[in-house]
């Protein structure tokens, strides 16, 4: 009898494979990668453990390839991370898991011999190519026959062979003291407040077994603070923290914060943002860390001491993926911290709706921080410019100018935001009434000024700015609208002595977030414009004004999340004034001045519009009451992707608990020349809908005909 491997492979198919494995290959820890044949090519895999029985007949199996033991193998509570993903997602688990690793990884190419090496020789030359291969030779065999690599590695950091490890990509395996090495000490930290002192109470008994817990705090009450003193206690334990926060700007900033706090000890960061190279090395270090700092796909990092998640700014968009395995990371982070009995701290000045019904009825704790942290801060004054009364020249009234030249005039700082980048929203012909339509979007081209470009931004399409109106010949088009480019330019020239700095994806890179930091702490910097960039957790003591133009939109937006998401942005966005001892003042521009949500606003009253709005939702039979998946088909044409999407309806299971919904276009009907369409399914019951889903998924496959792409996604945010 051959032993038969069961393996993981990077395939849209719902099923694994069974191999053959030689007996010179021994036991298979799951979780190890292996190379194995894949039809006419080779794949790495992740070896999932021997099944005694193959439906594949024993002449047909093929053979494992090799074993790649030069590189770690994913532990038992990844794959069992990645498995919850999967039924949950209803997501291919070897597409998962695969997807967990960093790319060097899941190279098949030797992971030590393929990288370029660095080898020195004793005076400190760069060594000529045999001795070179001669050291990585000498090298791969200690590491193979090391039984504790690390520990061997690490001695011989001392000699020159720290560098050819350096480039070789081990750094992590050597550069990391053990455990015991480090003596932890605590930098300075302020006396905590009467709200994070009652706030660590309340959590410090819940560490060491799993529980979600909601810290709703006020902008500027000091949720790092708490953090911090949290997750020195958990290394304390000799624990690690899983830190998640939702933009890549953030973690340089966070990052230093932290390091500073924690002298000796380990950090890793991981984000997309990050090299390949460094993204290795750090995942490969990140057992070892105490504290790992990251983005959503930290949530899958291999974590051997994990004691707690902390998910920052839970309600962010950004923690959810909108392509491939389309999950949310703070959802995986609650599943990972039960499976692993850890507790997991949500915070937010704004909690997701979702999050903040769950802690109403009990299931999470809430935990309130009310009060700003510094004590002589308040929570700003928030202050409506109605625009149906005042007009508006170039995106700004005169009150709103008047506030910014006082301020200025005072020596502080201010913040305009306006979340649209580029110039301006699109490109107008007076005369024939042409508005620079995208070829192949139903969105508009969105005019560039400072690169000359029309740049299209849901397909990418650039192209050079017409000299005159392809419809009619007109040479005198007009910019339509106001983005940040444009408000840019207008404050300059409005405010000729102001220090003017605009933040938006145009401008920045996750390197420049540094410093900028620096310069507006260093008082070099007058006034932000920006993108919602820059309501997300920055915390400048000397901005005391925030200057808010054109919301309006989303006020009656069919999306039924848009007023709570600008509810979120605009007290995200107020909360950056007035955070230390000088008062801060908002003032927002609006035709709708006698909206509700304004009231709620303007009194600081996040729980009151919550329920105001879970009132509304649970009446109209929404999320968080009711579950939600969405099939997403495209197709070159509406009519095609309307067609499997009713085709899919009708192979639908029919189960009392769950309603289909009629197929319908998507609010962006086009996206790079294919027609998008939509299938809602809901249900009151969780588990209903994915017994639903569970069934219905695998006949999806046999619809014919096919259109181009599809795919569900379970809980979805965006329609
Ligand atoms: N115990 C404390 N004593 C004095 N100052 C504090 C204390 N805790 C925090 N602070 C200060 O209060 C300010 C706000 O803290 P922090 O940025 O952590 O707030 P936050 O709750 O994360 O806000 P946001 O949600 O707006 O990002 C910071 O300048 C911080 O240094
Ligand atoms: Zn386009």
């Amino acid at each position: 009898m051959p032993s038969i491997l069961q393996v993981a492979l990077d395939t849209p198919l719902h099923r694994l494979f069974d191999y053959r494995l030689p007996d010179s290959a021994g036991t298979v820890q799951p979780g190890s990668l292996v190379e194995v044949p894949f039809g006419r090519t080779r794949q790495v895999g992740i070896a999932l453990g021997p099944v005694a029985d193959s439906t594949v007949g024993a002449d047909k199996l093929r053979e494992v390839i090799r074993v790649l033991d030069d590189r770690p193998a994913l532990s038992p509570d990844i794959l069992r991370l990645a498995q919850f993903c999967a039924d949950y997602y209803h997501y291919p688990l070897g597409a998962i898991l695969l997807a967990t690793l960093p790319p060097r990884l899941k190279n098949a190419t030797p992971f030590v011999a393929d990288t370029p090496w660095l080898v020195l020789t004793e005076a400190g030359q760069v060594a000529e190519p045999a001795a070179r291969a001669r050291a990585q030779r000498a090298l791969l065999d200690a590491l193979r026959a090391a039984p504790q690599p690390r520990e061997t590695l690490r001695a011989q950091k001392q000699g020159r062979h720290a560098a050819a490890l350096v480039a070789a990509g081990w750094a992590a395996w050597t550069s990391v003291p053990p455990p015991s090495a480090v003596a932890p000490r605590t930098a300075e930290s302020p006396p905590a407040t009467a709200g994070q002192q009652a706030a660590l109470d309340a959590l410090l008994p819940a560490l060491g077994k799993f529980g979600v817990h909601l810290v709703h705090g006020v902008t500027g009450s000091g949720k790092t603070e708490l953090y911090l003193r949290l997750i020195d206690a958990v290394l304390a334990r000799g624990l690690q923290a899983l830190v998640l926060i939702p933009e890549i700007a953030l973690t340089p900033q966070l990052e230093q914060h932290f390091r500073r706090r924690f002298p000796g000890r380990r950090f890793a960061t991981l984000h997309s943002g990050l090299a390949e190279s460094a993204r290795t090395e750090n995942w490969l270090a990140a057992p070892d860390c105490d504290v790992l700092l990251g983005t959503r796909l930290s949530v899958f990092a291999p974590l051997s001491r994990l004691g707690l998640i902390v998910v920052d700014e839970e309600h962010d968009a950004s923690f959810k993926q909108q392509d491939s395995l389309r999950y949310s990371a703070r959802d995986v982070a609650i599943a990972r911290g039960k499976q692993r009995g850890v507790p997991v701290v949500l915070g937010s000045a704004t909690p997701s709706l979702e999050s903040y019904a769950q802690a109403i009825n009990g299931r999470y704790q809430l935990i309130e921080l009310k009060q700003r942290a510094i004590s002589q801060a308040r929570l700003p004054a928030i202050e409506l410019v109605d625009l149906k009364h005042i007009p508006v020249d170039n995106g700004l009234t005169r009150p709103a100018l008047q506030v910014l030249t006082d301020t200025l005039a005072r020596g502080e700082q201010s913040l305009v935001f306006l979340n649209r980048r580029g110039y301006a929203p699109a490109l107008y012909c007076p005369s024939c009434g042409w508005v620079s339509p995208c070829p192949h979007c139903s969105g508009r081209l969105v005019l560039h000024r400072t690169s000359h470009r029309l740049k299209c931004h849901h397909c990418g399409l650039e192209t050079r700015i017409p000299s005159e109106c392809p419809g009619c010949g007109n040479p005198d088009l007009k910019p339509l609208g106001q983005g940040t480019q444009r408000l840019e330019e207008t404050l300059t020239a409005l405010l000729p002595a102001a220090r003017i700095r605009r933040i938006d994806r145009d401008t920045m890179r996750p390197r420049a977030w540094a410093e900028l930091g620096a310069a507006v702490h260093g008082g070099e910097i007058d006034l932000l414009v920006g993108t919602q960039m820059l309501a997300k957790g920055h915390d400048f003591p000397n901005m005391t004004l925030a200057l808010i133009l054109d919301t309006d939109g989303a006020l009656y937006s069919p999306d039924f999340r848009a007023t709570e998401r600008l509810f979120a942005q605009l007290m995200q966005v107020a909360g950056r004034a007035g955070r230390a001892d000088k008062p801060g003042r908002v003032l927002i521009q609006t035709a709708f001045p006698d909206h509700p949500l304004f009231r709620y606003l303007q009194r600081h009253d996040y729980s009151g519009y919550a329920r105001a709005l879970l009132a509304e939702r649970k009446q109209l039979d929404l999320p968080p009451f009711t579950r939600q998946v969405l099939l997403r088909a495209e197709a070159p044409t509406m009519a095609a992707a309307l067609a499997f999407l009713q085709r899919a309806a009708a192979l639908a299971p029919a189960t009392a608990d769950v309603s289909v919904f009629a197929a319908t276009p998507a609010p962006m009907a086009r996206v790079a020349n294919l027609e998008r369409a939509q299938l809602l399914i809901q249900s009151a019951q969780r588990q209903a809908l994915q017994a639903f889903v569970r069934d219905w998924r695998p006949q999806l496959d046999g619809i014919r005909p096919r259109v181009a792409r599809w795919s569900l996604d379970v809980d979805p945010l965006v329609f």
